[in-house]
């Protein structure tokens, strides 16, 4: 078997030109929705998420509101920085790229944040609507990772899903999702502390690979026919001592999955797609509202 490619990129691309159109029915009302990130510090593969983002606001239609801070930035700076995006009438949503350099209080940070306008849906109120089941946006790549299972088919109602991970932007919250009753799969979550993690991944219809190890879901531990999300990004140094970013599933897995999301093209470029949309939905949610 060889497993049919769930492409994040062009299910992001789909995405991103249905946006298009709702930012351009809201200009029609004069309203532009408006995407604010706060990046702190010099870490490159963070500076490039971040300018990603921003390149998929302009091909959209939403304005960009950016802020650097350097390396050195205090907690008392980026709050700061989080402050004025609140207030700023400009910005219907923003988001602060994780991680923060050593020493910041990222809880304190994201709890500072107006609930309002958190793109990412990673502020305490919002974590807990999605504890709740009431509506909130929802943490991108988990709803990235859903959204591309839904546009494939893949079943997931009484599904066995394993989720390797438990970071706060993607395996916590995934395990909330997936057990919503409007998807009714069962969760296992997987982590550091789990004793025999091949003996989980062997029975699930569905793996969620958020680890940051590369290569940990292997051919031999995949159920034939289950689909394969790979959510794992690290960057590693090849022998011929260039840099490149590797998954956590490695590839031969492919030759027993039914399906596979791949790092790169599956829930990078997805993830990206659904902040897109959780600023367009506040956007549309204000104009509703008025
Ligand atoms: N505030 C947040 N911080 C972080 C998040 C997040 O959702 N919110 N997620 C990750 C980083 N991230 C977005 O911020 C992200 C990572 C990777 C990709 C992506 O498209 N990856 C490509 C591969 C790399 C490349 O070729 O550039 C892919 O998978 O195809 C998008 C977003 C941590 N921080």
């Amino acid at each position: 078997m060889t497993a049919t490619i769930l492409d994040g990129k062009a299910t992001a691309a789909d995405i991103r030109a249905d946006l298009k159109v709702r930012v351009a029915r809201l200009a029609e009302a004069r309203v532009t929705p408006g995407l604010g990130t706060v990046l702190v510090g010099d870490d490159p593969g963070s500076a490039a998420y971040v300018a990603g983002k921003h390149r998929d606001c302009a091909e959209v239609g939403i304005a960009s509101i950016e802020v650097a801070l350097p390396a050195d930035a205090t907690q008392a700076d980026v709050e700061a920085a989080v402050d004025d995006l609140n207030a700023d009438p400009a910005c219907q949503g923003y988001i602060v790229q994780l991680p923060l350099p050593r020493g910041l209080d990222e809880q304190a940070v994201l709890g500072r944040m107006d609930p309002a306008k958190d793109a990412d849906g990673l502020h305490p109120v919002n974590l807990g609507r999605l504890v709740l089941d009431q509506p909130a946006p929802l943490p991108c790549t988990p709803r990235g990772c859903l959204e591309l299972l839904r546009r494939y088919d893949v079943p997931l109602a009484g599904a066995e899903v394993v989720v390797i991970g438990r970071g706060v932007t993607a395996g916590r919250p995934m395990g909330l999702l997936f057990t919503r009753r409007t998807e009714n799969a069962t969760v296992t979550t997987c982590h550091t502390g789990t004793r025999d993690l091949a003996a989980h991944v062997r029975r699930a219809d569905v793996v969620v690979a958020a680890a940051g190890v590369p290569g940990l879901v292997t051919a031999d531990m995949v159920k034939p026919g289950a689909a394969l999300l790979d959510v794992g990004i690290t960057r590693v140094v090849g022998a011929d001592g260039k840099g490149r970013y590797t998954g956590d599933v490695d590839p031969a897995a492919a030759e027993v999955a039914g399906w596979l999301a791949p790092m790169p093209g599956g829930i990078g470029p997805m993830t990206r797609a659904m902040l897109l949309s959780n600023v367009v939905e506040a956007a549309e949610r204000g104009l509703a509202a008025r």
